[in-house]
């Protein structure tokens, strides 16, 4: 996607030394744009554990990356099992990072292993064009659902909770793709963004997105969602989701789960966009079998925002000596989801869904 008319990637290899890879580093958004190096694997194990680099389809390119550059340092099949290990391990809910490395591995076991790295960026490649393919079509198969949401004089109002944008993914986001392709055909839309706490990435990253690309927006507390329902002005509701179990349970942001309670209490559509590398397969109860990651307290004890004179600030917003707790994700079930729109259609958040977009996976 573009920022200040200049086109971007959430990752990319250095053009130069066609090795090194790029990030931009998310926790300085939306203070400053800055791009992180990465040429170590502990450097990109450290990028997606620390939210450096974020969002399910994005961390698995990185990983990818990671195992390229770790490849470069040692591409026996041991040090090659330990350091897919140690990047799988970084975060434990979107499923993409465990997808992008198994398919690695698979491409990487019957290499020789002088052949290793040259495969391995290839098909780090491969996995990043095919991302930001994916994310494109499910913007072609978004649109329709907030074209039948215009009304003559009116704006379509969407909602979304947390980041799902490109910053979050190779490029074009996923429950932001529709609301580009929306926009750049026109439709006067505006959106409902989640501040989402605790990490902000509704307020810091989907408004810096949208802003960037001149999309009517309102920040707006998490807490407001619902109330906003009640008053008409929400037409949708489109998030993203870091694992959909094969019967259509998603795991996304903490705090999607309540607004898809609001969001069904006030029938709202409530949908979920999300790359067919974010469906676990091998799950059917989404709320007993997806791990919820449990980050630090200190995310919920502190903010960082930028003072009045333009220093940026970390301060502690919670009573001294309070303990906090930070889960990370939820878990939407099915039955609470209107559909999901993934790179083939939409479908219904069902087994029956799923397969009909996905026949191979009977
Ligand atoms: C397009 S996947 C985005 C998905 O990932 C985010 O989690 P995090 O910021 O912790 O990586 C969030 O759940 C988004 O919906």
């Amino acid at each position: 996607m573009k920022i200040d008319g200049r086109d971007y990637r959430s990752v990319w290899v250095d053009a130069d030394d066609h090795w090194s890879v790029h990030i931009l580093d998310q926790t300085k958004l939306p203070w400053s744009l800055e791009v992180l190096r990465l040429t170590t694997r502990d450097a990109a194990a450290h990028a997606i554990r620390s939210m450096q680099t974020r969002g399910a389809p994005v961390i698995g390119a990185v990983a990818a990356y990671g195992l390229c550059l770790a490849l470069r340092e040692d591409a026996s099949t041991e040090a090659m099992e330990r350091d897919a290990d140690l990047l799988n391990a970084t975060r434990p809910t979107a499923i993409n990072l465990r997808w992008a490395l198994d398919r690695m591995l698979t491409r990487l076991r019957n290499t020789p292993a002088s052949e290793r790295v040259a495969v391995a960026y290839h098909e780090a490649a491969l996995i990043a064009d095919e991302d930001a393919a994916q994310n494109a079509a499910i913007g072609r198969h978004g649109l329709p659902l907030i074209e039948a949401a215009v009304r003559p004089g009116r704006r379509v109002n969407v909602l979304t909770h947390c980041n799902a944008g490109w910053l979050a993914t190779v490029d074009w986001g996923t429950a932001l793709s529709p609301i580009y392709t929306a926009f750049n055909a026109g439709i006067d839309l505006h959106v409902w963004v989640d501040e989402t706490r605790p990490r902000n990435q509704g307020a810091a990253l989907t408004a810096w997105e949208l802003g960037k690309h001149g999309v009517p927006h309102t920040v707006v507390a998490d807490n407001a969602g619902g109330h906003l329902m009640q008053h008409g002005e929400v037409d949708l509701v489109i998030v993203g989701a870091d694992r959909v179990t094969r019967t259509g349970d998603a795991a996304n942001k903490i705090g999607t789960y309540l607004k898809a309670l609001a969001a069904r209490d006030n029938n709202v559509p409530f949908w979920v966009a999300m790359p067919s590398t974010t469906i676990d397969w091998t799950v059917s109860d989404g709320v007993a079998e997806i791990p919820i990651e449990e980050r630090s307290e200190t995310e919920v004890t502190e903010m960082t925002g930028r003072m009045a004179d333009g220093t940026i600030a970390t301060m502690r917003v919670i009573s001294a000596g309070s303990p906090a707790a930070n889960p990370a994700f939820d878990v939407t079930p099915a039955r609470l989801l209107t559909g999901l729109i993934t790179e083939r259609g939409r479908c219904p958040a069902s087994a029956e869904g799923l397969l009909g977009l996905f026949p191979e996976r009977r």
